[in-house]
């Protein structure tokens, strides 16, 4: 384990309740309305997966849970912050930076950065000292099996090898709260199997509660909890027993 790694709340313990969200998007002169009051909750310790078909509000969910787009109505307790909506921009920021990691499909690494720059400006945009900052991201990079790769940019690197510089990016941070929307979507079986692993991880391992939004219905397997999301609801919400040692094979 990364020696930083500090476990964020008991495994099982709530760090996200988010209830009665709304949000419509005004398209022309009418409003469509992406989320019809939903309830939602994450765990420490534990991988989520938000699945459901496109359009059917997911991406929206995850924005109004992590502090990226305001709900038009219901509210978020989130970690040790009630009604994190309820609070100014950049308090809302301020909790983003601290506790939240995201992982997106496009990888948003800095083209002129190398790996280990790419990991050091989160962090030191945390206040964490520069050398600090160095050790972290080596060794995260590292738990993400790059150790050879640290001087590389992006454009020398593979799909894979970029979606786990952005897991490295979000790792070093060691949050408790870690977002992925379709974080295996751009990558063949073996590099979806290191990716979804390092998730699960930061679950096992770090305490993190672990949302991840996709499509893919064989990421299930490493799930503590499946969440079905249709047309702005949730229809399905079931909890199953991860297995650890899952394997994705090729697509
Ligand atoms: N800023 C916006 N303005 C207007 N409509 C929006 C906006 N953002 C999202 N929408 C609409 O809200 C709906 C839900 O979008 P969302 O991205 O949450 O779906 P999703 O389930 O994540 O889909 P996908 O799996 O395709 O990413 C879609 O119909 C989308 O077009």
């Amino acid at each position: 384990m990364n020696p930083n790694t500090v476990t964020h709340g008991r495994a099982g313990t709530s760090a996200i309740d988010a209830k009665g969200l709304v949000k419509r998007f005004k398209t022309g002169r009418t409003f469509i309305e992406v989320l019809k009051g939903v309830d939602f909750d994450a765990r420490h310790g534990e991988m989520t997966m938000v699945m459901g078909p496109s359009g059917s509000g997911k991406s929206t969910l995850v924005a109004a849970l992590s502090g990226l787009l305001k709900p038009d109505e219901g509210r978020v307790d989130a970690l040790d912050v009630d009604d994190l909506w309820d609070h100014s921009a950049g308090r809302i920021d301020k909790f983003r930076l601290d506790n939240c990691g995201f992982i997106f499909q496009g990888f948003n690494l800095f083209p002129a950065m190398n790996a280990t720059q790419q990991v050091m400006t989160v962090l030191k945009y945390q206040g964490v000292p520069k050398d600090e900052a160095r050790r972290r991201a080596v060794a995260a990079l590292e738990e993400v099996g790059l150790g050879a790769r640290l001087n590389q940019r992006p454009d020398s690197l593979s799909g894979g090898e970029k979606q786990r510089i952005a897991i490295a990016r979000a790792l070093a941070k060691d949050p408790a709260l870690l977002f992925a929307d379709e974080p295996t979507s751009a990558l063949d079986g073996e590099n979806g199997q290191v990716v979804i692993r390092l998730l699960r991880r930061a679950a096992t391992e770090h305490g993190a509660a672990v949302i991840c939004v996709t499509h893919d219905p064989r990421l299930e397997a490493w799930a503590d909890r499946v969440i079905h999301i249709e047309d702005g609801r949730i229809l399905d919400d079931q909890r199953r027993t991860p297995d650890p040692n899952a394997t994705l094979g090729s697509h």
